[in-house]
C-alpha cells in the first residue's frame, strides 16, 4: 500500500487508477466514490495501518468507457501503469502516474465529441476584472482575453469550457455561479510574470508584443496556470501549440448567454442538440469541419471584413460548382486532432492512415477547389507523405504495441526479424541441404526441440566427416547433435524474433512519429485550411438547398429584410409537412428604430423576431441568410429578453429574471444593437407591467436608441409610436372565422385590433363551457374597461427626482475624517467630537 500512498499524495483532488494485472483498482474514498459514481461493488482486501483497505476495481479491457463515464460527470482521473518489469527487483513492481485524463484536457478520439472542442479555461483575479487563457489541446491554439465581472458569464458561454481553472484561494465568484466543472488550482500558478515568461517559451518568442499581448496581465496569470495544468495532466511539453490569439469583447458581436439560449444556436431551449441553428447549418463532412463551423457562430465579429471574404468564397463556390469538393471531403480525415494527436504522442496507427489517405486525396482535391480558395497550403507536404507511404502498413493493427504496423520494406531489421518468424522452417531446410552438401553426410538433419533447441544431427557411424566449426552440443547412443556459430545465430534470431520484432517495430514507429512533430506545422496549417474549406462548402450547400442570399453590408445604421425567414421553423414545418412558412420584410434605419409589434398568441410574433436576430448573426458569420434581400449596417450585439423560464438553479422568480435581464440589456445595448423585447412585464400584475413595459420602450427609443423589436400583449402601447417618432406599429394577422381564429402569419403596418386570447385558448382544446363563460367575462370587462376610459398619459416625462436632503452635521463631520490621516490620540478626539453632534 505504501506505493499506493505514495502516488495517491501526488493527486489528492484526482481518482487514482492503480494498474494491479488485468484490472485497475482504486482505493479507499475513491472506491467508494467510484462505487456511487460507477456502480461498481466494493471489497475489503486485508489491513493497512490497522484499518481494513477498501478497493474496487475495472476491468483492463473496459477502461476506455468506464473513463468516458467518469470525464462525462466532471471527474479527473489519473492511471498508475505498472513501467517496472515483473520480478526484476524485490518488493512490488514499479508504477507511475501516466496519464492523467480532466474533462477539458481528453485529447482520446474515443472520448471526444467529433464536433465540438474540450476548452481548458484558467480565469484569474476575482472581484472587479478577469483574465482568461484558454486552450483546446487537440487545436494547439491559446486564446487570451481579459473582461470585468459584468462581461464574465458572456464568456463563460462563448466558451463553453469543458473545465474551468480557478485559484483556490481567490475563487471568482462570476464562475462559481456558472455551472461547469471546476478544477482548483494553487495560488502561486496564477502569476503574471511567470505567465509571461512561459507564453513566450511555449510560443518560443522574446516577446508578446507580436501578438498585442504584452499588456495584458491578467490574461498573462491565467495563461501560466493553463499551461501548467496542460502540461501536467499530458506529462509532457505541448511542441503543437504554437500560436495565441488575443480576443477583444469590443471585437465581437455580443451575444450574451440569453442571446445564444433565446435563439437556440446551438442548443434548444431543452438542452438538445437539435433542431438548432447550428444543426442546420452543419453539413460539413468532417468533425474538424463542424467544429470550425460552430466555433465562427459563437465568435461573429464587428468587423465585417472576414465576413464579407466567406461570402465571396461561398459566391465563388457556387459560380464552379461545389459537390465535387464536398465530395472530396468525404475522405478527408480529422487532420487537426490528428496533428495534434502526434505533437502528444498518442497517434494511434490507423490515424495516420487516415492522414496518409487524406494527403493522398489533395491533388484531386485542390483540382475541385476553386481558384480563389486555392490555397497555397492545400498542397501536400509530400516528405511527410512519402515517409507515411513507406512507413506504416497498407491496414495496421488498432494499436502499435500489437505490431504489424510498420510496412515491408521500411526497415532491414524488422523484414529479417518477421522473415525469421514466417520462413523458419525454410531456413532449416535449406540449412540442411547446404551442410549435407559441404559434408557430404547424406543423412545429416537440422531439428529442434523445446530442451535443446536447434541442433544438427548425425549418426555415429557419420561424425569423422564433422567439419572443425561443428560444435558438439549433446551426444546419443546413436547419434552426436551439433550447433554451428551460424545455426546459433540463427537460434538467438529466432526465438527472440517475435519480441524484437515488437520492440523494433514500437522503435520505428516512434521514429516516425518523431520524424512527424518535426514537420508539424504543416499538418497544423493544413488541418486549419481543411476544417475552413469543409465549412464554406457547407455553408455554400446550405444557401443553394434553402434558397437563401448574399446579405449586403452597409455603413450607416440599417436593417433592411426582404422576405426573411425563420430557418429552423421554416425547416420543420417543411419536415412535418405542415402550412408553408410565410416569409415577412422588416426595415429599420435611423429614422425608424423601434417596432410595436402586437397580434394574438400563435401569431407569429416571437418567430418574426427571433428570425430577425438570426439573420443579422448569418450574415456577421459570412454566411449566406434565409431572405430575397438584406442589407446591413454596423452591429455590435444581439440582446434579447425573451421567455419565461424560472431560474430555480438561481433561485430567481420569473419576474426577477426578466427584470434582471432587462437591465442588463438596458445598461449594455447601445445605438449599434439590435434587441428583442418579448413581453416585457408580463410576469407581475397588470399595472406593475405595463408601467414597466412603457418605461422600458422608452428607455430603449430615447436614450439607448438601439434597434429594437418590442412585442406587446398590452395594446396601451401601440399608443407609443403616436408620442415617438422613431417607434412604428406592426403587428402580426389573424383573421376570425365565426368563433374560430386563422393565423395568417404576416407581418402588417398598424397595431392589432384584439388579442383572440379566448380564440387561442379553444384551439387549445379548453371546455368548450370554459371558453363559454370567458368570452361573456371578456365583454363585461371591455364595456367596464370602455365607461372608465380616462385620458392617463402613460409616456409623459417621469417626475424630477426629488432633491436631496442637506446631510447634517454629524454626517459632514464623519466626511471630513481622513482614518489613515489621524494618530491615535486625534482619532479619540474625532470620536468624542461625534459622539457631541449625534446627541439630539
Ligand atoms: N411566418 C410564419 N409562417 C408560418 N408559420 C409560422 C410563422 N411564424 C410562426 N409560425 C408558426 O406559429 C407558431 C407560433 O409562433 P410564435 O411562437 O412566434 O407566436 P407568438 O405570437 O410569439 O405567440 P406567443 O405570444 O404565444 O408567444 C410557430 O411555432 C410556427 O409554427
Amino acid at each position: 500500500m505504501s506505493q499506493y500512498l505514495g502516488l495517491k499524495a501526488d493527486f489528492p483532488d484526482t481518482l487514482l487508477l492503480y494498474r494491479m494485472g488485468d484490472f485497475y483498482e482504486v482505493f479507499y474514498d475513491d472506491a467508494r466514490k467510484c462505487n456511487a459514481l460507477l456502480d461498481i461493488t466494493l471489497t475489503q482486501r486485508g489491513q493497512s495501518a490497522g484499518q481494513p483497505v477498501v478497493m474496487a476495481g475495472v476491468p483492463v479491457h473496459a477502461l476506455e468507457s468506464y473513463l468516458a463515464k467518469l470525464i462525462k460527470l466532471g471527474e479527473a482521473v489519473a492511471i498508475a501503469e505498472q513501467v517496472g518489469e515483473v520480478g526484476a527487483s524485490k518488493g512490488p513492481v514499479e508504477r507511475k502516474v501516466v496519464r492523467v485524463v480532466t474533462p477539458g484536457t481528453i485529447t482520446d478520439t474515443e472520448l471526444l465529441a467529433d464536433k465540438q472542442d474540450a476548452v481548458l479555461l484558467a480565469v484569474s483575479g476575482h472581484g472587479r476584472r478577469h483574465g482568461l487563457a484558454w486552450l483546446s489541446l487537440t487545436q494547439g491554439e491559446i486564446g487570451l482575453a481579459e473582461c470585468s465581472d459584468v462581461e464574465l458569464p458572456a464568456w463563460l458561454a462563448r466558451l463553453s469550457p469543458a473545465e474551468v481553472l480557478v485559484n483556490r484561494e481567490q475563487q471568482p465568484a462570476g464562475v462559481m455561479k456558472a455551472r461547469f466543472p471546476v478544477t482548483n488550482r494553487p495560488s502561486w500558478q496564477f502569476d503574471g510574470a511567470l505567465g509571461n515568461r512561459k507564453l513566450c517559451e511555449q510560443l518560443a518568442v522574446a516577446s508578446l508584443q507580436g501578438f498585442n499581448a504584452h499588456e495584458l496581465t491578467l490574461a498573462h496569470a491565467a495563461g501560466s496556470a493553463l499551461l501548467a495544468f496542460a502540461e501536467h495532466t499530458q506529462g509532457r511539453a505541448l511542441s503543437h501549440v504554437r500560436s495565441l490569439r488575443v480576443q477583444r469583447a469590443s471585437d465581437l458581436l455580443d451575444l450574451p448567454p440569453a442571446t445564444q439560449r433565446n435563439l437556440e444556436l446551438v442548443q434548444t431551449l431543452r438542452g438538445e442538440a437539435s433542431p438548432t441553428l447550428f444543426s442546420l447549418l452543419d453539413t460539413c463532412k468532417s468533425g474538424m469541419g463542424s467544429r470550425t463551423l460552430r466555433q465562427w457562430l459563437l465568435h461573429p465579429k464587428r468587423d465585417r471584413a472576414e465576413a464579407t471574404a466567406r461570402h465571396d468564397a461561398i459566391a465563388a463556390l457556387h459560380a464552379e460548382g461545389f459537390e465535387p469538393l464536398r465530395e472530396a471531403l468525404k475522405s478527408v480525415s480529422d487532420v487537426e486532432r490528428i496533428s495534434a494527436r502526434i505533437a502528444l504522442r498518442q497517434v494511434r496507427p490507423r490515424e495516420l492512415t487516415g492522414l496518409r489517405a487524406t494527403l493522398q486525396v489533395l491533388p484531386q482535391l485542390r483540382a475541385v477547389t476553386p481558384a480563389a480558395l486555392r490555397d497555397a497550403t492545400l498542397t501536400p507536404p509530400g516528405d511527410i507523405l512519402e515517409l507515411l507511404e513507406r512507413a506504416i502498413a497498407l491496414e495496421p493493427a488498432i494499436l502499435a504495441r500489437d505490431g504489424g504496423v510498420i510496412a515491408d520494406g521500411f526497415d532491414a531489421e524488422l523484414d529479417e526479424l518477421r522473415g525469421i518468424q514466417q520462413n523458419c522452417d525454410g531456413f532449416l531446410l535449406d540449412l540442411e541441404t547446404r551442410e549435407r552438401a559441404r559434408t557430404g553426410i547424406a543423412n545429416l538433419r537440422v531439428q529442434f526441440n523445446r530442451v535443446h533447441g536447434f541442433y544438427i544431427e548425425v549418426t555415429q557411424g557419420q561424425v569423422d566427416k564433422v567439419p572443425m566449426d561443428y560444435q558438439r552440443r549433446q551426444t546419443l547412443k546413436n547419434a552426436e547433435r551439433y550447433i554451428t556459430p551460424e545455426l546459433k545465430a540463427f537460434e538467438d534470431k529466432a526465438l527472440s524474433a517475435n519480441e524484437r520484432a515488437l520492440a523494433r517495430e514500437k522503435l520505428l514507429y516512434e521514429q516516425v512519429i518523431d520524424a512527424l512533430i518535426s514537420r508539424l506545422e504543416p499538418l497544423t496549417v493544413l488541418g486549419r485550411t481543411l476544417a475552413g474549406l469543409d465549412a464554406l462548402a457547407a455553408l455554400a450547400e446550405r444557401a443553394v438547398t434553402l434558397n437563401w442570399c448574399r446579405p449586403e453590408f452597409v455603413a450607416q445604421p440599417c436593417l433592411e429584410i426582404e422576405a426573411g425567414r425563420h430557418p429552423v421553423v421554416q425547416a420543420r414545418l417543411a419536415e412535418t409537412g405542415g402550412a408553408e412558412f410565410m416569409p415577412n420584410d422588416c426595415r429599420l434605419d435611423a429614422r425608424t428604430r423601434m417596432l410595436v409589434i402586437t397580434g394574438p398568441n400563435m401569431g407569429g410574433k416571437s418567430t418574426f423576431m427571433r428570425q430577425v436576430a438570426l439573420i443579422a448573426l448569418l450574415a456577421a458569420i459570412g454566411s449566406y441568410v434565409p431572405a430575397t434581400r438584406c442589407r446591413l449596417g454596423p452591429m455590435d450585439a444581439i440582446h434579447t429578453r425573451i421567455g419565461a423560464a424560472d431560474d430555480l438553479a438561481n433561485a430567481q422568480s420569473t419576474f426577477m429574471l426578466e427584470m434582471t435581464e432587462g437591465a442588463a440589456i438596458l445598461h449594455s445595448a447601445t445605438d449599434q444593437s439590435l434587441v428583442l423585447m418579448d413581453e416585457i412585464g408580463r410576469g407581475t400584475s397588470t399595472f406593475d407591467g405595463l408601467a414597466l413595459a412603457s418605461a422600458i420602450a422608452s428607455h430603449l427609443h430615447d436614450k439607448t436608441r438601439a434597434f429594437t423589436l418590442f412585442a406587446t400583449h398590452y395594446f396601451e402601447l401601440t399608443e407609443f409610436p403616436a408620442k415617438h417618432s422613431m417607434a412604428q406599429n406592426w403587428h402580426v394577422s389573424a383573421v376570425e372565422s365565426g368563433e374560430d381564429i386563422v393565423f395568417l402569419h404576416e407581418l402588417q403596418a398598424g397595431p392589432a385590433s384584439r388579442s383572440y386570447g379566448v380564440q387561442v385558448a379553444k384551439l387549445a382544446g379548453m371546455p368548450a363551457s370554459l371558453v363559454r363563460q370567458a368570452r361573456a367575462t371578456l365583454e363585461a370587462l371591455e364595456a367596464r374597461q370602455n365607461a372608465a376610459d380616462d385620458q392617463f398619459d402613460l409616456f409623459a416625462a417621469p417626475p424630477a427626482p426629488p432633491p436631496l436632503p442637506e446631510p447634517s452635521q454629524l454626517v459632514a463631520a464623519l466626511d471630513g475624517i481622513d482614518p489613515d490621516a489621524l494618530s491615535p490620540r486625534e482619532a479619540l478626539e474625532a470620536l468624542y467630537q461625534l459622539k457631541k453632534l449625534a446627541k439630539p
